[in-house]
């Protein structure tokens, strides 16, 4: 601190605005949507504050229309990555002294700019590229990205404040100090939320960073880069490459200035980063930091006092909201035999009341799946079902890339609990279903929390307040948020800090104090104001 002590209080959440039909913000985000199509964006890497185009052109195309061309980013190579290492190098001292309250006003500026001028275009460009209907972007790309940037701000102003005592003669202090090199960030294609926040958490922390998003999300991150720029964050603070995945891994991961990874995505991708980082420990100057956010395979327990229409309505958001494709959509659900074939029956009839297909029409609660290797890996274990002896569809199972890669709500009835598909992460539009023994709900619990290797979100449906004890503490390793009679989804930053354990990644909650702590490398100062003069204890003294 420069003159004083800053500190950002607790924001508020940015509120959820509806898109009702009529509404201005309804006609303005249309007009964006209509606006981006109209254009093809010749979208550049960012390295050091300078964009960068290198010829080596990529179509991008939405996900529900892919006859329609958006435009192309320039992929970038080896060198790219480099001169972004470089980059972030070179301005890493001077970024880790800059004062708190002039690193916290970039991206504090950053959340107000994407809430007011940016906050349609950012939500049609997360519609666009990533085919999201305009609700479940507006609490990404707006609400969540905004809550990230301000509540982390909050955040790190407690840590700074947060002091060793000083006895009498003494002053302790603790510095919170950058970590000393560089930090990768690698996003995934979901959220652009997350995609926004794994650079800017070590960024506001004093850190550079190289970021390195998923192809198919670089539509939306360039916009948050346009953003951070107007926000006036310095050259070479965040470097934003295209590079290929592991070829960002290879160069960065053999750096002796390589200080930590910011991950989310896949739990085999983060494993073999921890590998190579592991293999590389001798080449670092520090050991680094490795957080991981990746897989989920997560489930719906319903006990037999569950209340069914909460359950229903829960099971289609939880499952079927942005095409299954958040790491804590329910994928797996246990019903009890008392109420598992109202529960089918009213679940199935709301599931018929869904429209699918493009994002330009507000009633669409579907819209596509990623891209065609995605389409394509859901489209196999669909048909695995189809001649399977203890599986069957009991909805949907068609599909269809004609137009958009568009695969219908699915939902599969087994037998077997542990069913390829009960135990697997899809990462779509598939609801695996169990029916169980209403008389065997404590004993099935083993299975709820053993049936696959992770532990990011669960749900549990419950009347009985002992049976909701019970089960919290029996599934208590079996999900980092546990939602009890609501969707495993939709954690809100601030209220439900987000991450999970076992193959599920680092449990370092996004969005948090926890987080933070990971990008800060703390040194502890003591001054002593009247040293002793003599080493002799006083039975020492002749
Ligand atoms: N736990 C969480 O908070 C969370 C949140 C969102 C998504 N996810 C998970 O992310 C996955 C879906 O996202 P995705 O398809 O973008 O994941 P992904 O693992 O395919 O890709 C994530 C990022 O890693 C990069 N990458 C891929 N291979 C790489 C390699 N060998 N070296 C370095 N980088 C590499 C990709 O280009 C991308 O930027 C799902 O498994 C989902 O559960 C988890
Ligand atoms: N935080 C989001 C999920 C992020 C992963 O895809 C949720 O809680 O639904």
């Amino acid at each position: 601190m420069n003159n004083g002590y800053f500190y950002f209080g607790q924001p508020v959440n940015e509120p959820v605005r509806s898109y009702a039909p009529g509404s201005a913000d309804a006609e303005n985000l249309k007009k964006a949507i209509a606006e981006l199509k109209s254009q093809q964006r010749d979208i550049p890497m960012y390295i050091n504050g300078k964009e960068v185009r290198t010829g080596d052109k990529k179509e991008i195309r939405p996900p529900h229309e892919t006859g329609h061309l958006l435009g192309h980013f320039h992929a970038g190579d080896e060198s790219h990555v480099q001169q972004a290492i470089d980059a972030a190098l070179s301005v890493r001292e001077q970024w880790a002294a800059t004062s708190w309250e002039h690193r916290a006003a970039i991206f504090m500026k950053a959340a107000e700019l994407l809430a007011t001028k940016y906050r349609f275009r950012m939500n049609a460009a997360t519609m666009l590229g990533q085919s999201k209907n305009a609700y479940q972007a507006e609490i990404d790309s707006a609400c969540e990205l905004i809550d990230f940037l301000r509540f982390n701000v909050h955040f790190l102003s407690d840590i700074y404040r947060q002091q060793p005592i000083s006895p009498e003669g003494f002053s302790n202090r603790m510095e919170y100090r950058a970590l000393e090199g560089f930090v990768l960030a690698v996003t995934p294609f979901n959220f652009t939320a997350i995609g926004g926040n794994l650079p800017t958490a070590p960024a506001m922390c004093g850190n550079v960073v190289v970021w390195k998003p998923a192809n198919t999300q670089i539509y939306s991150a360039s916009v948050f880069m346009e953003i951070l720029q107007e926000a006036g964050l310095p050259a070479g603070v965040i470097n934003l490459v295209y590079t290929n995945g592991p070829v960002v891994g290879d160069i960065c991961f053999a750096h002796k200035d390589f200080a930590g990874v910011h991950f989310t995505g896949s739990t085999g991708v983060f494993q073999g980063m921890w590998k190579t980082i592991g293999n590389n420990i001798a080449k670092y100057k520090s050991y680094p930091r490795i957080v991981g956010e990746t897989g989920g395979k997560d489930f719906i327990f319903a006990h037999p006092t569950a209340n069914i229409d909460s359950l229903v309505a829960n099971m289609v958001r939880g499952a079927f909201e942005y095409q299954g494709q958040k790491c804590s959509a329910a994928s797996r659900v246990y019903l009890p035999s008392n109420i598992a074939e109202e529960v089918k029956t009213k679940f199935i009839a709301e599931l018929k009341t869904l429209k699918m297909g493009v994002v330009d029409d507000f009633t669409n609660f579907i819209n596509a799946v990623i891209d065609e290797k995605s389409f394509d890996n859901l489209a196999k274990y669909i048909d695995g079902v189809k001649g399977s002896a203890d599986a069957k569809i009991i909805h949907g199972g068609s599909y269809d890339k004609s137009k958009g890669y568009f695969i219908e709500p699915t939902v599969i009835e087994t037998t077997n609990p542990d069913y390829v598909t009960m135990c697997e992460e899809l990462f779509g539009p598939v609801l695996t279903i169990y029916v169980y023994n209403e008389q065997e709900w404590e004993t099935l619990l083993d299975k709820v929390d053993h049936t696959s290797g992770y532990a990011l979100t669960g749900a549990i449906f419950a009347q009985d307040r002992f049976v909701v004890e019970y089960l919290t503490k029996k599934l208590v390793n079996a999900a980092g948020n546990f939602y009890i009679n609501d969707k495993p989804t939709g954690a809100v930053v601030g209220q439900q800090p987000f991450g999970g354990a076992r193959a599920s990644g680092t449990n370092d909650k996004a969005g948090s104090f926890l987080n933070l702590y990971r990008w800060l490398s703390a040194r502890t100062i003591k001054e002593t104001y009247v040293p002793v003069t003599n080493y002799r204890y006083p039975f020492h003294q002749e």
